[in-house]
């Protein structure tokens, strides 16, 4: 790999942000070029308004501006009396000055106007955000009768985006769309302040502050291959001023993956991207997420010029949807191909969906140049793409032979997310010929593989192009570097092991919180925290039982599953040990989609042991919202398991993990230990169906026989922190670890 680490070249840091002030000099220095005759003069202001001095060909003269509280603001009576301006006919004219002058006090003028047009918008933004705040408190009090947090954006001004509005809509027709409508209606004004910036949203808990972060921007007709000054700007609300988190490594970050909750996931993928943007836009960042459009989603509105792609010979348009939530732009690029695989987004055979990250990949890479997201384009300059797994892995490469070998984009970089190793892009060398790069980058791809021999394998490339490496866990980091773990790419990590390290994911603390969730509303369930979780997890368990028909009954433990059906997930462990579960007077939830022999194994579970098991077959978000909340045990016999969300969520909702202690999993369950009370859940070591039920015991054991052990496991669970934010500051080091390589 060519790519080494060098001592920080040439990015300049971001200048600390300026602060609009009244009495900041930028409002008391006029250029001498905005005034007709004069040319080759500057005039300088006093503070109040003053005329200070006039500077012509290295003459100085000094002299003192008539006072006029109407244009200056100043009301020295010595300012009138000391009219007299020292003047020199020879270089000056009286005449040339008092025309200056003249002109000076206009523009003064104007300043102050403008000025006192901050000040009138300030005092009706407060006024706004108080009403907002006010409505938003009274609302969650309703909900859950406690007071809620503050909200972490506040919309400054009257510039908000009409792009914005309307409820969500998730990809399964019922993901995320009450939670979504509630989070546009509240957080997601976009602010446009006079320098037509884009706004990123202050860290949670500041009430009335705001800042804009300018990212480049990019003109169509001149240096695209600059890096464009950054200017950041913080303005100041209440008279408050706190830095964003990142400070002065704020950035420009692009997001780009194949899914995105809540319009599209199938997956864990889908819920890393709708979250981790949030989390580094509340970090200060100017943050963007590129996805496909696979249907019409109701918040995003068109935005820029279409433009083309070619793909395998073909001439692809892509067309640009944009919605501002919480902090981030959320830009969905629409084409044919996307909105065709609507039902089934990795649907279609390997060269269609090659097809289609191919066309997702180069047109991700212009966005910043061509999507003007409120307003302004990203721009390429202090920049960083993160592709997540394969579906994204040819954006690092494009970037590299495209951009910057021919001396565009030389700034940006690109990050690459290993979420799961086990899908990785391959095909035949034949693939090398859509993928459309000049010759020296095909090496990237091309891979030997004992059972296949020579192929294309598009992650390789990727992780070889991109100027970072992570995963989602320290365990599954390590998992990677060996045989077993790595599929076939465990070589190209260890080679690569200078730019690669494990971040453990964070989760959506508003999406996945028992005291918020939407999902809990209704139907009998309610909300609950760890404060009413002795009575409010019961409801939640006898609505569960209810809703699916079983028997409704407090004393009997609920063993929760939600997972994609595939071999990963270990759902044949389960099955294996279907005979002692059923003997153990307890009742089984599983829900899942995917493999279809393993839809069957849901199916006949269900059958066989109707009074205990329930297999619910699909995808829905509510119902893993439910058992999530409603079980008492949440199990996941995962053969391999980069990070898993599942088992943080049920962490949460005060419902106990029993996992193969693997990759993520057992960076994040820690086994119980009765002697000192410490621990999160049970662990087993082995992915085999014995190993399982020993764990399953124990813990069915602590369940009936040691209530406030159990207690304390639910309550350390709930207690943690496991937000997306201490994740974001991690990635944030990793971006900058991007942005200074070389
Ligand atoms: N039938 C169904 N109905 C409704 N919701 C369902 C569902 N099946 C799954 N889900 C949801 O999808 C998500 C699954 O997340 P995971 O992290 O467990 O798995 P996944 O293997 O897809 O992700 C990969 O990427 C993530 C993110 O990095 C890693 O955590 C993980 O280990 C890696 O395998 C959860 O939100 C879950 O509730």
């Amino acid at each position: 790999m060519a790519s080494s680490l060098r001592p920080q070249p040439q990015p300049p840091l971001p200048q600390p942000p300026p602060r609009i002030s009244r009495h900041s000099s930028r409002f008391l220095q006029t250029p001498a070029s905005t005034h007709t005759n004069m040319k080759s003069c500057k005039i300088y202001y006093r503070r109040d308004g003053g005329l200070l001095s006039l500077i012509k060909r290295g003459t100085v003269k000094t002299f003192q501006a008539k006072n006029d509280s109407s244009s200056s603001g100043g009301n020295s009576s010595d300012d009138a009396k000391n009219e007299d301006i020292t003047s020199n006919d020879d270089l000056v004219t009286n005449n040339t000055l008092r025309a200056t002058i003249l002109k000076s006090k206009k523009v003064l003028a104007m300043q102050q106007d403008i000025l006192r047009q901050i000040v009138e918008r300030k005092k009706l933004n407060s006024a706004l955000m108080d009403d907002a705040l006010i409505k938003q408190q009274d609302a969650l009090k309703d909900q859950d009768g406690s007071s809620p947090p503050l909200p972490v954006t506040v919309a400054d001004d009257d510039y908000s985006n009409a792009d914005d509005g309307g409820s969500g809509s998730g990809f399964d027709g019922q993901s995320g769309s009450g939670i979504h409508e509630k989070e546009v209606n509240t957080h997601a004004m976009y602010t446009k302040p006079p320098s037509a910036v884009s706004q990123a949203p202050l860290p949670p808990l500041v009430p009335g502050m705001y800042q804009t972060n300018t990212g480049a921007q990019y003109s169509e007709n001149k240096n695209i291959n600059t890096r464009e000054q950054e200017q950041v700007v913080v303005v100041q609300d209440r008279n408050k001023q706190i830095p964003p988190l990142a400070g002065e490594n704020m950035m420009n970050v692009i997001i780009v993956s194949a899914e995105c909750a809540p319009w599209s996931k199938t997956g864990g993928l889908g819920d890393v991207a709708g979250a981790l943007p949030k989390a580094l836009a509340r970090r200060g960042h100017r943050v963007m997420v590129v996805v496909p459009r696979y249907a019409r989603y109701a918040e995003p509105k068109k935005i820029g010029e279409p433009r083309r792609y070619m793909v395998s010979g073909q001439d692809m348009e892509v067309a640009y949807y944009h919605a501002y939530i919480d902090g981030v732009d959320f830009v969905f690029l629409d084409s044919p191909v996307f909105r065709h695989v609507e039902k089934s987004i990795y649907g279609g055979d390997r060269l269609e969906i090659l097809k289609r990250m191919i066309l997702l990949c180069k047109a991700a890479v212009e966005v910043p140049w061509y999507v003007p997201c409120g307003g302004v384009c990203y721009g390429d300059g202090n920049l960083v793409f993160i592709a997540n797994d394969w579906h994204t892995a040819l954006l690092p490469v494009y970037l590299k032979a495209y951009y910057r070998d021919k001396g565009l984009m030389i700034y940006a970089r690109s990050v690459i997310v290993i979420h799961n190793i086990a899908h990785q892009g391959r095909g035949p060398v034949d693939d090398l010929s859509l993928v459309d790069l000049p010759g020296e980058y095909l090496d990237l791809f091309k891979l030997y593989d004992p059972v296949g021999g020579d192929h294309c394998n598009i992650f390789a490339a990727g992780i070889k192009a991109a100027d970072q490496v992570l995963t989602v866990s320290h365990g599954y980091a390590w998992e990677l570097k060996t045989l077993e773990g790595g599929w076939g790419l465990h070589s190209i990590i260890n080679e690569n092991d200078w730019k690669f390290q494990g971040i453990v994911n964070g989760i959506d603390t508003t999406d996945w919180n028992p005291k918020l969730d939407v999902h809990l509303k209704s139907d009998g369930y309610t909300n609950y925290s760890l404060e009413t979780l002795a009575h409010g997890k019961p409801q939640c368990k006898a609505a569960l039982q209810r809703e699916l028909g079983l028997p409704v009954n407090p004393e009997i433990p609920i063993i929760g599953f939600i997972g994609r059906l595939d071999h990963q997930k270990g759902v044949d462990l389960i099955a294996d040990a279907m005979h002692w579960i059923v003997s153990q007077d307890v009742q089984l939830i599983m829900l899942g989609s995917g493999r279809p022999d393993l839809e069957d194994t849901l199916r006949r579970m269900e059958s066989q042991h109707h009074n205990r098991v329930r297999g619910w077959v699909g995808f829905s978000v509510k119902m893993a919202h439910r058992i999530t909340a409603g079980a008492d045990i949440i199990l996941m016999p995962s053969r391999f398991e980069p990070c898993g969300l599942n088992q943080l969520y049920a962490m949460m909702y005060g419902t106990v993990p029993v996992v193969h202690a693997v990759g993520g999993l057992k960076d994040t369950v820690q086994q119980f230990d009765p002697y000192r009370d410490e621990g999160l859940g049970w662990t087993f070591d082995k992915a085999e169906a014995g190993r399982m039920i020993d764990a399953l015991g124990h813990c069915l054991n602590t369940y009936r026989n040691y209530k406030s052990s159990w207690e304390g496991l639910q309550g350390r669970g709930m207690m943690q922190d496991l937000s997306w934010d201490n994740a974001a500051k991690q990635y944030e080091d990793v971006l900058v670890a991007a942005k200074y390589q070389w």
